[in-house]
Formats: structure tokens, C-alpha cells, sequence
């Protein structure tokens, strides 16, 4: 596939990060440290995106507050072409609380998605130029289920490529499924797709089960274990870098990042992976979804690492 120019369609958040300097306990407060950083699947894939030189175009919703105002400005700062994102003047700005363990695991989380549920597409509201003009779209469960169908619908001679985001918002795919061109999924989001238990059925099998629904290429990450691949019949498995991770929030959204960028370099979805799990590796050595070590050339130096 010969293909570059990427519509992120999703989620904008700011995320707050809680880091605990001791194990939780419930009914009091933990001493730790708190950052604040651009975040949302939706922007987080096209911030790596950016990183890798792609210029991709984003779509999402902000709200009229000083969170939006921030977002928007990060994101145009980084190489993102925002020109379509809205904002909703008495909307609120989404954003994701998270606590982390000491040793860096996530705890729990919260994610504040509202403004993301208002994207909608309708006569009066057309999908705008921008997306129309790409020829992939990558759309995330943050979405509401009627939107994502919307884009479905009208992605004609685009590739559409979807990620699941959570356990909880993964089975917002269901109704679509046959229209997926690249389904991003990790182990416990792809058994939350398929109404299956966590543990039921390997990362393999999964990738197969999703791929007899009809989806041509589907991806199973597993942490730090080997992600599934099953493309045109055939199921693969790729073992991860091998890296000491600092913080993993955003590894799955900078696969997704790395994967489409050797794909629209025309690299088959096999090899493709490899730039996936670099992207994604590179990203969990530092802090943040899209960190400004993640670049083409650190991505070529981590593959050339494997040869
Ligand atoms: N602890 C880790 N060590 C090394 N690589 C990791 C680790 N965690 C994640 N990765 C890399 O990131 C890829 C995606 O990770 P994961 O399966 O955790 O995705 P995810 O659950 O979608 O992540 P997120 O929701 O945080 O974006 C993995 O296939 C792997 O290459
Ligand atoms: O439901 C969601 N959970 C988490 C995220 C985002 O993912 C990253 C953490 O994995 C973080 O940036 C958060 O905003 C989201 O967009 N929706």
C-alpha cells in the first residue's frame, strides 16, 4: 500500500498523571507527584504521527476553556494539521486521571470523554475537507458507536484502521467490524470485542477470531509480550524490543503511529510491525505518549539494532 496522508479521527485530552511514591491505600491520600501533558488516543496517534514526519490531519473536539485553547496549540506546534478540529464553546475539554504504582503499572484511571462522544457527521455538519482529502482514516471507541458507522459508511476507497482504546469501550465495534481494513486491539480489549473471558483464548487465536469476522489485518499487542498479527490467512508473531520501560501510557498508540508510517511507505503489514514495535519501544524508554526521542531516525536506529 502506497498510501500517506492519515486522518485521526478521536479523542483530544489533557492527561493528569499521578505517580505514587508509595502503595496505594484506600481511604487517605498518597504522597506522590502529579504532571499534566497533552493526551487522548485519537491526538496521542497523531502526535507520534507528527513525530515520524507524517503530517497527519486531526479531528476531534475541544472545549471553549484554557485546556483547549492549550491542546489545540500543542498539536498545531507539532506538526498536526488541525484546521478541522472544533470547538465547543460550552463544552468541557476531555481529559484521563490516572493513578500510577510506585513502580510505574497502572493503578486505575479515569477517562472524561464527553466532548469526544459530541463528533457527529450530518448534512448540516459534513465530514470536512481535510479527512476527506486523506487516504487512511484511524478511528478510536471514543468515538460514539454512531459516528464510527458514519465513518464506515463513507470511507469509499480509504482504509479504515480502528483501534479499541479500553475494555470498556472496545465492543463499540461490533456493529463495524466488517468494514475494518486494520484492527489495533490489545489481548484484553480484542476478548472484551469478542464477549469472550481474558485469558480464554491466546493472543494468536484472537487475532484469527477477529480476522474470520472479515477484518483484513488485525494486530493483538500483549504488553511486553509478542504481539499477533493475522493478515490474508496467515497468523505471525512478533516479539517486542527488549527495553527497560519508564512509562508505557501511549505504547499502543505508538505502534499504531509506527506501523502506519512504514505502511505508507509501502513496507507489507509484516514488516510493518517491526516499525511498530520500535515506535512503541522508544516510546516506553520515556515519558509520554509521543516523546521527542521518537523521530525516523531513532526508529531506524532501533530496527537496525535487530538486524
Ligand atoms: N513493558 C513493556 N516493555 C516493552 N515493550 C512494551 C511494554 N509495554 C508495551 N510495550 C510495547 O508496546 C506495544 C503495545 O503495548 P500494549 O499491549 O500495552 O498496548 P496498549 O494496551 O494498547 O497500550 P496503551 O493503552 O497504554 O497505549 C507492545 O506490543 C510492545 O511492543
Ligand atoms: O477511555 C480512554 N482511556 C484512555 C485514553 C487515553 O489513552 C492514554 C492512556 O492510555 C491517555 O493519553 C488517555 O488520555 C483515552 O483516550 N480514552
Amino acid at each position: 500500500m502506497s498510501r500517506s496522508k492519515v486522518g485521526v479521527i478521536g479523542a483530544i485530552h489533557l492527561d493528569r498523571i499521578a505517580h505514587a511514591d508509595r502503595p496505594f491505600k484506600p481511604d487517605t491520600s498518597t504522597p506522590g507527584k502529579i504532571v499534566s501533558r497533552p493526551g487522548g488516543v485519537g491526538a496521542n496517534i497523531a502526535r507520534a504521527m507528527a513525530r515520524l514526519g507524517m503530517n497527519p490531519t486531526m479531528y476531534g473536539c475541544l472545549g471553549g476553556d484554557a485546556d483547549g485553547a492549550y491542546l489545540a496549540q500543542s498539536l498545531q506546534e507539532c506538526g498536526i494539521d488541525t484546521s478541522c478540529i472544533r470547538t465547543l464553546d460550552d463544552g468541557r475539554t476531555g481529559s484521563y486521571l490516572a493513578l500510577h504504582n510506585p513502580d510505574g503499572t497502572l493503578f486505575s484511571a479515569i477517562s472524561d470523554s464527553l466532548i469526544t462522544s459530541k463528533v457527529c457527521f450530518s448534512k448540516t455538519n459534513p465530514i470536512p475537507q481535510a479527512l476527506l482529502d486523506c487516504d487512511i482514516w484511524l478511528c478510536e471507541t471514543n468515538l460514539e458507536e454512531e459516528t464510527l458507522l458514519e465513518l464506515a459508511r463513507a470511507k469509499e476507497h480509504r482504509l479504515f484502521a480502528a483501534d479499541t482504546v479500553s475494555i470498556a469501550k472496545a465492543p463499540k465495534l461490533r456493529l463495524l467490524l466488517s468494514e475494518i481494513d486494520i484492527l489495533f486491539t490489545n489481548t484484553d480489549e480484542a476478548a472484551a470485542l469478542l464477549d469472550c473471558k481474558p485469558g480464554q483464548f491466546t493472543t494468536q487465536e484472537l487475532a484469527q477470531k477477529l480476522a474470520s469476522m472479515g477484518i483484513p489485518t488485525v494486530l493483538v499487542s500483549d504488553s511486553n509480550k509478542p504481539l499477533a498479527l493475522c493478515c490474508k490467512g496467515k497468523t505471525s508473531s512478533h516479539t517486542p524490543f527488549s527495553v527497560v520501560p519508564v512509562d508505557v501510557t501511549g505504547a499502543g498508540d505508538a505502534f499504531i503511529a509506527g506501523f502506519l508510517y512504514a505502511s505508507s511507505r509501502n513496507n507489507e503489514p509484516v514488516n510493518a510491525v517491526k516499525s511498530g514495535l520500535a515506535s512503541a519501544s522508544i516510546t516506553v524508554e520515556a515519558t509520554g505518549a509521543a516523546p521527542e526521542t521518537l523521530s525516523p531516525q531513532s526508529l531506524n536506529a532501533r530496527l537496525l539494532e535487530r538486524n
